[in-house]
């Protein structure tokens, strides 16, 4: 099967704090691939060089197998890649809409409306919301609305960054049945970046554990003992 992202020995870091020291993962398509790490492990850091915010200072990263280490981000997200970010993203004082458009600008009038019509269908309260200012929105609609944001553009490979921190049991339900049928209906890839074992464990086909900048191990969700291993390595 081909690989849709995969990272070799990959480097980088804040200025001269190396934070990821040889990350190596290998996504096929339609993995749901959960990265699982403590506070401080680096998972944030690796979507951010994997979308060229921060830059790589050394090793590989294939997206559909091209190399992307050095590419601009805008670059690298018309390849077929979106990112739900942990941090709330939003342009505040733009309305949801605006929000929404801004994460297809590459999209037409007419895919992006289509496209809405879908993610609506997903989250029916954005219906009534589209005019609203963003940054008015409670925690848990903007990380429903960062969700949305990033299916929109049907991506073929979807980042999610912690997007179930802080919210409420029904709200996480949602979102997984919503990433669920996403993958389901269109083959999506999916990398997730969780610390909520029960939330993955739900969906997620395959997991890595990161500690200090590695992948220590990588294992399958069709193994009995996943879940423990995710858990141990948490509270380690
Ligand atoms: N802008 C920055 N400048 C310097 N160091 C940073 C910066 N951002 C993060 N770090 C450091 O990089 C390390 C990894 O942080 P990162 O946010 O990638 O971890 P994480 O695994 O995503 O953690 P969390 O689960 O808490 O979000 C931490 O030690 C953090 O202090």
């Amino acid at each position: 099967m081909s690989s849709v992202l995969s990272c070799d020995q990959l480097h980088s870091g804040y200025g001269a704090v190396e934070v990821l020291s040889g990350v190596s993962l290998k996504i096929q398509a339609s993995d749901i691939y959960a990265l699982v790490g403590k506070n401080g492990a680096g998972k944030t850091t690796l979507l951010q060089t994997i979308l060229g915010v921060l830059k790589a200072t050394a090793g590989s990263i294939m997206v559909f197998e091209k190399e992307v280490a050095g590419m601009p981000t805008h670059r690298i997200v018309t390849s077929g890649l979106a990112c739900a970010p942990q941090e709330k993203a939003f342009f505040n004082d733009l309305t949801v809409d605006e929000n929404l458009r801004l994460g297809s600008l590459s999209s037409s009038k007419s895919e992006f409306v289509s496209g809405r019509d879908r993610v609506i269908e997903m989250f029916p309260f954005i219906a009534n919301r589209l005019r609203q200012r963003a940054g008015t929105l409670s925690g848990g609609e903007q990380a429903m609305v960062k969700v949305a944001r990033a299916l929109l553009p049907k991506p073929k490979l979807v980042l999610l960054d912690e997007v179930t921190e802080g919210l409420q049991p029904l709200t996480i339900d949602r979102v997984r049945d919503v990433l669920m049928r996403d993958h389901t209906e269109r083959n999506t890839t999916i990398l997730v970046v969780e610390q909520n074992v029960d939330f993955v464990a739900g969906f997620a086909t395959r997991y890595g554990l990161m500690e200090r900048g590695q992948i220590r191990a990588e294992g399958s969700f069709a193994e009995a003992d996943a879940v423990d291993r995710i858990s141990e390595h948490l509270s380690i």
